[in-house]
């Protein structure tokens, strides 16, 4: 592997490809003028661009091979959770799955938040509308949610138990309104089985409009960017 001082690999299948094209610019014009004008200088360039060019190429096709599959689920009532999401799934090029319980949540807060409450005290596990088509494809996974009453949502549960995470990266993500973090990570880490876990981000959901680039931060904070 070809590293720069900053450890990036300075390969580039752009520069390569640049090079097979001067190269064969440069042949075509020694046609028609005479070798004697271009000089030793241009065909080395050619030379070296053209060796840049296969090593570039083997360098895309090996990046290709390496990529990580990304898949970025989510449960949102009011929107701020799927805000999140979709800048996540921006910045990382994942899949968006949307977790939807069947039976739908109220639509008024104080209703909503009474059931959950229920749901909450009865440990209950929702039904979810859909499964994740090939779970196994994705090597990492982040699973983003409100914090409701301290925690995540029953359905969270239910969608972490209906899958094998085991050697999976999975990544939580939460809004919150105004109680912060609470028991929603660590609550998380219990039901994440085998997977390996990595640090969550969490926001008020007020400033997820603002939130970028903090989620950019996180992001390269812990290696995903
Ligand atoms: C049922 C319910 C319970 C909630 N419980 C809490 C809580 O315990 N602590 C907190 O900070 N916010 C709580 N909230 C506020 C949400 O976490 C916050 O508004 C979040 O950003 C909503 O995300 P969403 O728009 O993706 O649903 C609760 C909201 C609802 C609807």
């Amino acid at each position: 592997m070809t590293i720069s001082k900053k450890g990036k690999d300075i390969r580039n299948p752009y520069i390569g490809a640049l090079g097979i094209m001067f190269y064969f610019c440069r042949c075509k014009e020694m046609n028609r003028r005479t070798k004697k004008v271009l000089g030793m200088k241009t065909k080395f360039l050619g030379v070296f661009l053209m060796m840049w060019a296969m090593i570039g190429l083997e360098a895309g096709a090996q990046h290709t091979a390496n990529a990580k599959k990304v898949l970025v689920a989510y449960f949102s009532w009011s929107g701020n959770t799927r805000n999140l999401a979709h800048q996540i799934q921006e910045l990382t090029g994942g899949d968006l799955f949307e977790i939807e319980t069947v039976k739908a949540y109220p639509e008024k807060y104080r209703s909503c938040t009474e059931y959950a409450k229920k749901e909450k005290e009865a440990d209950a596990r929702p039904a979810l509308k859909s499964k994740v088509k090939d779970m196994d494809a994705y090597d990492v996974v982040y699973v983003g949610f409100p914090n409701w009453w301290g925690t995540a949502p029953m359905a969270i549960w239910s969608f972490l138990e209906g899958y094998d995470l085991t050697g999976k990266t999975v990544i939580p993500f939460c809004t919150h309104g105004g109680g912060g973090e609470q028991k929603c990570f660590s609550d998380f880490a219990r039901h994440a089985g085998k997977a390996d876990l990595k640090k969550g981000f969490i926001c008020h959901g007020g400033t997820v409009g603002d939130a970028r680039p903090k989620v950019e931060r996180w992001l390269e904070e812990i290696g995903m960017k």
